[in-house]
């Protein structure tokens, strides 16, 4: 018997195609300091991933719930160890997922500092976003990982960001930002999270805007073969290369001699016929 069973042919008028049916989806692991563009790099991603099903997984939807001391009191308090998180809740997350089950999630809401308690994510489907400042902090975090991506954005340009941002949708004033930045953000990302960018396997320079670097990722190939154009055709008969074609074909009569459904067995023939065909009228054999 071939070893063909674990994988799916695809067979249309003008190409032969793979079809790489996933065991577990893929996660895309996407880390930096806060205001580095993480979830925007995710969402422009996932803008682009359109043939696949496609989630967004936020470590912040991690994060412990505050004691009532502690929200008394929450300019004292550091979001930014690791500590403040529940990585074992994130690991068993990312765990079951990793499996194809569908885990929904509060998502966090940081005007009043903890979980939402309207919103719900459900992650689920072949490609995971996965995005936070911490993701990389713990090995069994980034064993879990399929390809580990760093964005890496100046302390300045973070800072601007994060003011802009969280003055307009997470309900803070410019001088609780700038205290908490120098009081935790920076140390925090000086301490845990720029020592983890050794991790990375991809180091994404200005974030979101560089459009290059963000084509190459969603262009990642073999392992990922995601795309929204035709990226997993390995024969485009338009185009061919003889050693394409050839290998086109013996997939073919492989999994002709493999298929006992008449139906698709003549489906298969008759573009093989055509295959051949056109090989023999391009190639003037
Ligand atoms: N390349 C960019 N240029 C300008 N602004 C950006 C860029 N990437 C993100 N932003 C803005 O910066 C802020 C922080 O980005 P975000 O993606 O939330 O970062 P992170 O998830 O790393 O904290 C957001 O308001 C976002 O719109
Ligand atoms: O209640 C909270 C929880 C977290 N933070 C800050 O959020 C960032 C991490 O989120 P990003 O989306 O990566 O910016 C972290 O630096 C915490 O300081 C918060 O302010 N309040």
């Amino acid at each position: 018997m071939s070893s063909l069973p674990t994988r799916k042919y695809i067979f249309t008028e003008d190409f032969v195609q793979e079809e790489k049916v996933p065991e577990s989806p893929y996660i895309i692991g996407v880390c930096g300091g806060s205001g580095s563009g993480k979830t925007s790099v995710c969402r422009e991603i996932i803008k682009q991933l359109t043939n696949k099903r496609v989630s967004l997984l936020s470590q912040d939807w991690f994060y412990k719930k505050l004691k009532e001391k502690d929200l008394e009191n929450v300019s004292e308090y550091d979001w930014d160890h690791p500590d403040a998180l529940d990585l074992d809740l994130l690991v068993e997350t990312l765990q079951k997922i990793k499996k194809g089950a569908a885990v929904t999630c509060p998502k966090y809401d940081f005007c009043n500092n903890q979980p939402s308690t309207t919103e719900y994510a459900t992650v689920e489907g072949d490609v995971i976003l996965f995005e936070g400042i911490h993701i990389f902090h713990t090995e069994e975090l980034r064993d879990l990982i399929d390809i580990k991506v760093f964005v890496d954005v100046d302390n300045d340009i973070r800072l601007g960001r994060r003011i802009l941002r969280d003055t307009k949708e997470r309900g803070r004033n410019v001088e609780s930002i700038i205290n908490q930045y120098f009081k935790f953000v920076k140390p925090g990302y000086d301490n845990f999270v720029a020592p983890t960018r050794k991790y990375a396997d991809i180091i994404l320079l200005r974030g979101s805007s560089n459009k290059i670097a963000i084509n190459l990722l969603i262009n990642i190939p073999g392992e990922m073969e995601i795309s929204n154009q035709n990226k997993q055709v390995f024969c485009y008969i338009g185009n061919k290369t003889l050693e394409s074609v050839i290998f086109a074909l013996q997939m073919i009569k492989i999994n002709e001699n493999n298929n006992n459904n008449n139906n698709k067995s003549s489906l298969i023939n008759l573009n093989y016929m055509k295959i051949k065909e056109l090989f023999c009228q391009r190639s003037h054999i």
